[in-house]
């Protein structure tokens, strides 16, 4: 149905007149009724493939296209995006950025509109489309008052309606909570199934979407690109689920994708293992970095968050969980001062927040928002860089040092609206832990990271979490389970704006089939992390 011939992408920087190649002759199919999934470093070219076959690349960012993009054997490659949306729906990764009306029916109909559907058949399928979602409830609210995750599945129903014959998606699920992301994306299969429509996504959390995967399409950083069989392709891949490191550790062929094959598989591994790690618990502390008692946030007469109450602990990571719309992001503004509470007291380092001015603020509390976007305003990378080491007082490289170990190589000449998700992400990270504040928020601060990316934030919240005399409590509120599995001590649940669970991550994950991590679901509690496995079958060889 899709045949990318050729596809190379030079973006040209005409102030220092050099370009930079991104894609390089890259050849792919996408058969009807055929799910596609895009892997690759952060950075690689995944969003500008996909932009490419969207008709978004060049024509909306810039650089020389060369090579054909064919359609049924026609070639489309001169066609603007709009004459290729009755066929090709593309959903980018940051969906907010490309909302073009202001309510949820409005959006969802908006794309059919443009397409010329009748009135009832378009009333219809904005139906359908908010079942579909599970965003009934939504209908009439006002997209900008929309909660991220909210937002991405209102993003992917706006796509669905027109019912596109091949469905582009950008990280569609790095906003949706674990069991929306997985309803999601067994709805894509339904429809790839049932219907022959045809998916090619670009994602990072593999473990998510690779059960899903007819073939995969791994774009590696040398230029190389291998496209296959999921199994196969993963085989030596740099980048791999968890899931899959563990059966190369274990030796298991063919490689397990699914939590199930890796069950069927996991007894003798389980007996070389013996117990579980033990995990030291970091000695109470007195005094609490961040207490939060009884907060109620409203907006308007809906209550957002009901009676609040949380502590964190200095020298701890805690992880924030729950639903879409549960309240995550709401309590990290409050935790920042931003959204004034309706009721209750909130103290972060022994201050309400909400009193301090902006300069005492960042001093004491530092967050990395959802859109990572929202914190860069200047021309470079450098420029961006050298102001948080001078507003930090912080010695000159040290931001740049941060941004080295989450994304490495990035051209510093290069504008921060010019990187990529994973990129704009990891400078945003790297300017707020320049500060080093003594709390630091993060509001899901994962999407568009690979794993070592992702490994590497973990180990550098970990090593600022436990830096002697800072006194410093980290929060993540992410749903990235298996990131949760590798930096939190703690974690938070939150439902419908109330905290259901708190308490040590290992007890909490184990009895949730949504929170547990894939090493837990095949090892059982205790077990979080491959790099667990890999020591203890590394003292197993010493011994
Ligand atoms: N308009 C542009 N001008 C110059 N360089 C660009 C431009 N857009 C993207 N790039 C660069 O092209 C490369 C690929 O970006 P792209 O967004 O396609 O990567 P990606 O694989 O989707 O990354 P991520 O995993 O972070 O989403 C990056 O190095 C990025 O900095
Ligand atoms: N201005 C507003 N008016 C009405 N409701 C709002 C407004 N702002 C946020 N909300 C609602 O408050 C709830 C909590 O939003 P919040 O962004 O804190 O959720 P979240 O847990 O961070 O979600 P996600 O996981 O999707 O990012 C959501 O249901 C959201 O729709």
């Amino acid at each position: 149905m899709l045949e990318l011939r050729g596809i190379t992408l030079r973006y040209d920087a005409p102030e220092t007149a050099s370009a930079t190649t991104v894609l390089d002759g890259i050849d792919l199919t996408v058969a009807d009724g055929e799910l596609v999934v895009l892997a690759g470093p952060t950075g690689v070219g995944k969003s500008t493939l996909l932009g490419v076959v969207a008709g978004l690349v060049p024509s909306y960012t810039g650089g020389t296209l060369t090579g054909d993009v064919l359609l049924d054997g026609a070639s489309i490659v001169e066609q603007p995006a709009r004459e290729r949306a009755h066929a090709i729906g593309y959903v980018g990764q940051n969906p907010a950025a490309w909302f073009v009306t202001d309510s949820v029916e409005e959006e969802l109909a908006f794309g059919m509109e443009q397409l010329g559907l009748p009135a009832p058949t378009m009333r219809r399928r904005v139906e359908e489309t908010l079942d579909l979602l599970g965003i009934a409830d939504l209908r009439h609210r006002d997209l900008r008052t929309l909660s991220g995750g909210q937002q991405q599945r209102v993003a992917i129903g706006a796509v669905l309606a027109t019912h596109p014959r091949l469905l582009v998606l950008d990280e569609p699920t790095s906003a949706l909570d674990p069991t929306a992301a997985e309803d999601v994306l067994a709805t894509l299969t339904r429809l790839v199934h049932d219907l022959g429509v045809s998916v090619l996504v670009a994602e990072h959390r593999l473990e998510r979407v690779v059960p899903f995967a007819d073939r995969l399409c791994l774009l590696r950083s040398d230029g190389a690109v291998e496209v296959g069989d999921p199994a196969e392709v993963l085989q030596d891949a740099p980048i791999a689920p968890p899931l899959v490191e563990l059966g190369r550790l274990a030796g298991w062929q063919p490689l397990p994708l699914t939590v199930r094959d890796a069950r069927r598989r996991a007894p003798a591994l389980k007996e070389r293992l013996g117990d579980p790690p033990r995990r030291d618990q970091p000695a109470p502390d007195a005094d609490s970095a961040v207490d939060v008692r009884r907060l109620v946030v409203s907006h308007g007469r809906t209550a957002v968050l009901r009676e609040v109450d949380l502590t964190l602990r200095p020298g701890t990571v805690t992880a924030l969980m729950g639903r879409n719309g549960a309240g995550k992001s709401t309590l990290l503004w409050a935790l920042q001062g931003r959204h004034g509470a309706a009721s209750g007291t909130v103290r972060v380092a022994g201050q309400d927040p909400a009193r301090l001015t902006p300069e005492e603020r960042r001093a004491t509390t530092g967050l990395v928002p959802q859109s990572p976007a929202d914190l860069l305003y200047l021309e470079t990378v450098a420029a961006e860089c050298a102001a948080a080491d001078r507003a930090a007082r912080a010695d000159a490289g040290s931001c740049r040092g941060l941004l080295d170990r989450l994304a490495p190589g990035i051209d510093p000449d290069r504008h921060p609206r010019d990187l990529s998700e994973g990129q704009r992400l990891a400078l945003a990270v790297a300017i707020v832990l320049t500060a080093r504040p003594p709390v630091l928020l993060l509001d899901e601060p994962t999407r568009g990271l690979d794993y070592p990316a992702k490994r590497a934030l973990a180990s550098l919240l970990r090593e600022l979490a436990a830096e002697p005399g800072a006194a410093r409590a980290i929060l993540v509120a992410t749903h990235d389970v298996e990131f949760v599995a590798q930096v939190a001590d703690d974690l938070v649940v939150l439902a419908e704006g109330e905290v259901v669970s708190a308490g040590p991550v290992v007890p909490t994950v184990s009895e949730s089939p949504a929170f547990a991590p894939q090493v837990t679901k095949v090892l059982g509690a205790g077990w979080l992390r491959v790099d667990d496995v890999a020591a203890r079958l590394a003292a197993e060889v010493a011994r």
